[in-house]
């Protein structure tokens, strides 16, 4: 829904499409328990329902006519604490490595710390970058792939190499994307370059 910014912005909180990210949330610790227990075409079926739920409250908000500041909020909150919950149930199972969840948490760490510095200067969040909602893309894609061959072991030979390449390429283009939002954080407010003005200072006093 980050393409909703350019257009009226509403500030209700019980509209069809805010019910439905809601919903969406609440699903999240019931994915991430039957992660746990090993449910994962439980899980794979939740996690269907919910981006369904993320499609369909994305089209109703348009056509509806209500795009919220509280639905842009939720919806990549959504997106990110499904990717956490399969990562972190997957890493408890001892499925995928801790240092993954690290990584993949740390990104968004990160951009907190980038979202207080930008606050702390009066200016609002970075709109979403086009990188970061592919790498967004691809490790919603990746990890239920890998999911899917916990799910149905014949299909392992083939979701197992896919499903870590497109995780491990979505992780690095999570970082990337970070990396450009780190850049235009510092662009935005303007650091100024203190080495470089404090040496022609030097240097112009000296002369
Ligand atoms: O969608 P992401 O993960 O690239 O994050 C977007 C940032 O929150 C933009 O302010």
């Amino acid at each position: 829904m980050a393409g909703e910014s350019t257009r009226a912005v509403g500030s209700r909180v019980w509209t069809i499409p805010n019910v439905l990210s809601m919903l969406r949330l609440a699903l999240v610790p019931v994915f991430l328990v039957l992660i746990v227990v090993g449910g994962y075409v439980s899980a794979l079926v939740v996690l269907v329902v919910a981006s369904l739920s993320d499609l369909l409250d994305g089209y109703l908000a348009r056509r509806l006519g209500q795009v919220t500041r509280l639905g842009q909020l939720l919806d990549p909150a959504a997106d990110r604490l499904y990717i956490f919950a399969a990562l972190v149930g997957l890493a408890a199972n001892g499925l995928v490595p801790w240092w993954i969840v690290v990584v993949i948490v740390a990104r968004d760490v990160f951009l907190l710390v980038l979202g207080v510095v930008l606050a702390s200067h009066g200016y609002g969040p970075l709109p979403v970058h086009q990188l970061g909602k592919v790498a967004t893309f691809a490790l919603f894609f990746g990890v239920p792939v890998i999911m899917l061959g916990l799910a149905f072991p014949s299909a392992q030979p083939v979701t197992e190499p896919v499903g870590w390449a497109v995780t491990l390429w979505g992780a690095f283009l999570y970082w990337w994307a970070g990396v450009i939002y780190a850049i235009e954080t510092a662009r935005v407010i303007r650091i100024p370059r203190v080495a470089d003005d404090s040496r022609s200072d030097t240097l112009g006093e000296g002369g």
